[in-house]
This record gives structure tokens, C-alpha cells and sequence, in this order.
């Protein structure tokens, strides 16, 4: 009788230290900390992809934020107006007479930084811009370096240029700020904590990178596949596509991230489809020969990436995105969490 009430006790006890074991486990599991590196080369929508989870996974944007990307906006407005002017000179694309003078004091301005234009500025950007030939300047934006989206800006200047003027999401996610240094945003979500880290990537911002590469669970490589027909910002004689790849391949193959899951994003998606309908993906790679068809140069691309990265225990997941659209990136994170699910079993 006393033998039996003690083996239940005996059995009991058991049971009590594998549930303290449980719950143990349980809370180490939930203190790890997943961290995430986002890299590729400059302009490829690393930042962008920051934003996103922003919106996602924190409150959006705060009334700073806003503060500083709509003077980021306003301040874009004349560097880039500036850019596109210069661009006609330089591809001999005649500004007509009435619109001369306006030209020269429009290229003449200082850059600003505290969102401070005055009206008078503002009316010569709207009257210059209905210039068709900057229309045709900023179609031929390969030849020189101007954002994709700067036309999405001097298209709504009549909002941009009121007192009230608070930029909205779609403005903010549009807006080129270039990364330098080291940004990390951090959030709970399924009991872990994420550290999503975002670095510069042209060139002299890359020797920053070598510091993040410890406890990194996952890679994601962006890389911006409508670049194809655009040299770099740092050196215009290289192909931003090639330079991208090159450094995918260099990246994804080091030995700090060997046993690591990299997703591989092919960002600027949209853009690329309008693109490929005019230009032949050949411009970047000679031995490609499937002419303006979206899918053979999709796979031509992809191919390209995906065995550039030598064979081990990591495996590339790819996936195509826009990194403004909010729901592309809300998917990019059911894939994440597929890449890390063996190593974090609560995903
Ligand atoms: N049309 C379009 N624009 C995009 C996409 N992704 C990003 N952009 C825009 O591309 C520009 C550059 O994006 P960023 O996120 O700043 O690029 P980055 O990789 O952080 O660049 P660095 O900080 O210089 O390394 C911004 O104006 C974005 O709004 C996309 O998929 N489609
Ligand atoms: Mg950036």
C-alpha cells in the first residue's frame, strides 16, 4: 500500500519537473532573438523593406517621422528638378524660351534640408515641369542618375507645397532617403524578439557591413531587377545589375552566413515589367536571347542569382516584389518564417 502511494508521488514529482522543464524551455525559446540582415546594393529598396515592417509589425510612422521625410520630400523636389534640367542640357533636349530663365534660377538654387521653399519656387517647379521635354528627359533616366519616383512628387507639388502638408504612407515609402550606417528596428512577435537590420549599400558603405555579421539568423538580399539597363550611382561604367549579382554571390556565399537561409528578393517588380516591354534584358547580359518576353527574362534573371550560390546546407528562397506594396512584403514574411522555422520552432 505505502509502496504504491509512493510511486505515485514518485510519478507525480516526474511529471511536475518535466513541466517545469516545459516551461523553461518555453521561456528560453521566447527570450531568443532573431536577428535578420537586409542587404544589396544601393537604391535596391533595403530601406523600403524596413519601412514595411514599420507599418506591419509597429504603429506606422510617428508625427517625427513625417516631420522629416515631408522636408526630405520638399528638399528632393529641388535636387531632383535640378537633375532633370541639368539632364536636358546634357542630352541636348531644348527647354523652350519662355521657360529659359526659370531654368537657369531653378539650377542655380541651393539645396535645402529644412522643408523651407518659398511659393515662388514652388510655381517655377510646377510651370518647368510641364515641360515636355523633361517628360522625355525623365523617360531617359538610365542615361543619368534621378529616384524612379521623383515624378510621383512633382505630379502632386499643389499638396506637397501647403502649410498642412503631411506626407501619407505611400509618400513616405516612395521617398529616397540613401542609408548610411547601421539602422535596427526591433519588435516582439510569436514570443521572439526581431531585430530587422538595415545597412547602406553603395560601395563605401559596405565595408560597415562586416560588423552585424555575428548571431545572424537569416539573410534577405534585395536586389532591384528593373536595373538592369542603369549604371551605378558610384561609377557610371558599371551595370547596377551586375554589380548586384556580383555581390550576391560574394555575400551569399561567405563563410559567416554558410549554414544560414537567405531569402532572395527581386525587388522593383513593377518597374521591371514596364521596362522589358521596350528594352532587351541583352543590354546587361549578351548571352541572353529571349527577347522582350517578361517570363524568359524573369527566368534568365533568376537563374542567374539562384546558381551563383554554391551548393551547402543553406538554401536561397526567392520570391518577386514591389517593396511599396504593403501585402507583397506582408507575404515575404510567410516565407521568412519557413526559413527559420527549424532553428525557432514557434513560427
Ligand atoms: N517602383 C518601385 N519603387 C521601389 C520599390 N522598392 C523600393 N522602391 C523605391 O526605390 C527607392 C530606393 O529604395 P531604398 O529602400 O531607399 O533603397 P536602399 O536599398 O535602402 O538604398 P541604400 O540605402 O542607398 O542602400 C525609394 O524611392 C523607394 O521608394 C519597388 O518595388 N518599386
Ligand atoms: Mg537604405
Amino acid at each position: 500500500m505505502g509502496n504504491k502511494k509512493n510511486r505515485s508521488l514518485q510519478a507525480k514529482l516526474k511529471r511536475n519537473r518535466e513541466i517545469e522543464q516545459e516551461i523553461m524551455d518555453d521561456e528560453a525559446e521566447m527570450d531568443k532573438e532573431i536577428k535578420i540582415l537586409v542587404l544589396g546594393t544601393g537604391d535596391s529598396g533595403k530601406t523600403t523593406f524596413l519601412k514595411q515592417v514599420q507599418i506591419l509589425f509597429k504603429d506606422g510612422f510617428t508625427e517625427n517621422d513625417q516631420r522629416v521625410y515631408r522636408n526630405v520630400i520638399r528638399g528632393n523636389l529641388i535636387s531632383d528638378i535640378k537633375t532633370l534640367i541639368q539632364a536636358c542640357n546634357d542630352l541636348q533636349l531644348e527647354i523652350s524660351s519662355k521657360n529659359e530663365e526659370i531654368a537657369d534660377e531653378l539650377l542655380d538654387l541651393k539645396d535645402i534640408k529644412n522643408g523651407k521653399i518659398e511659393p515662388y519656387i514652388y510655381d517655377m517647379i510646377t510651370d518647368i515641369w510641364k515641360e515636355q521635354v523633361l517628360k522625355t528627359a525623365f523617360k531617359r533616366r538610365s542615361e543619368f542618375q534621378i529616384p524612379d519616383s521623383s515624378h510621383f512628387y512633382f505630379e502632386k507639388i499643389d499638396e506637397i507645397r501647403k502649410d498642412d502638408y503631411v506626407p501619407n504612407e505611400r509618400d513616405i515609402l516612395n521617398c529616397r532617403i540613401p542609408t548610411s550606417g547601421v539602422k535596427v528596428l526591433s519588435y516582439e512577435v510569436n514570443g521572439y524578439l526581431w531585430k530587422i537590420v538595415d545597412v547602406g549599400g553603395q560601395r563605401s558603405e559596405r565595408r560597415k557591413w562586416i560588423h552585424q555579421f555575428d548571431d545572424v539568423s537569416l539573410i534577405i538580399y534585395v536586389t532591384a531587377i528593373s536595373e538592369y539597363d542603369q549604371k551605378l550611382y558610384e561609377q557610371d561604367t558599371v551595370n547596377r545589375l551586375h554589380e548586384s549579382l556580383a555581390l550576391f554571390e560574394k555575400t551569399v556565399n561567405n563563410n559567416y552566413f554558410k549554414k544560414k537561409n537567405c531569402v532572395l528578393l527581386f525587388n522593383k517588380f513593377d518597374l521591371f515589367q514596364k521596362k522589358i516591354k521596350k528594352i532587351d534584358l541583352k543590354v546587361c547580359f549578351r548571352k541572353y536571347k529571349g527577347g522582350c518576353n517578361e517570363e524568359n527574362a524573369l527566368n534568365f534573371i533568376t537563374k542567374k542569382f539562384i546558381r551563383s550560390a554554391k551548393k551547402g546546407k543553406k538554401r536561397v528562397y526567392h520570391h518577386y516584389t514591389v517593396g511599396t506594396k504593403t501585402k507583397d512584403i506582408e507575404n515575404v514574411f510567410g516565407i521568412v518564417n519557413k526559413a527559420l522555422k527549424k532553428e525557432f520552432s514557434k513560427l
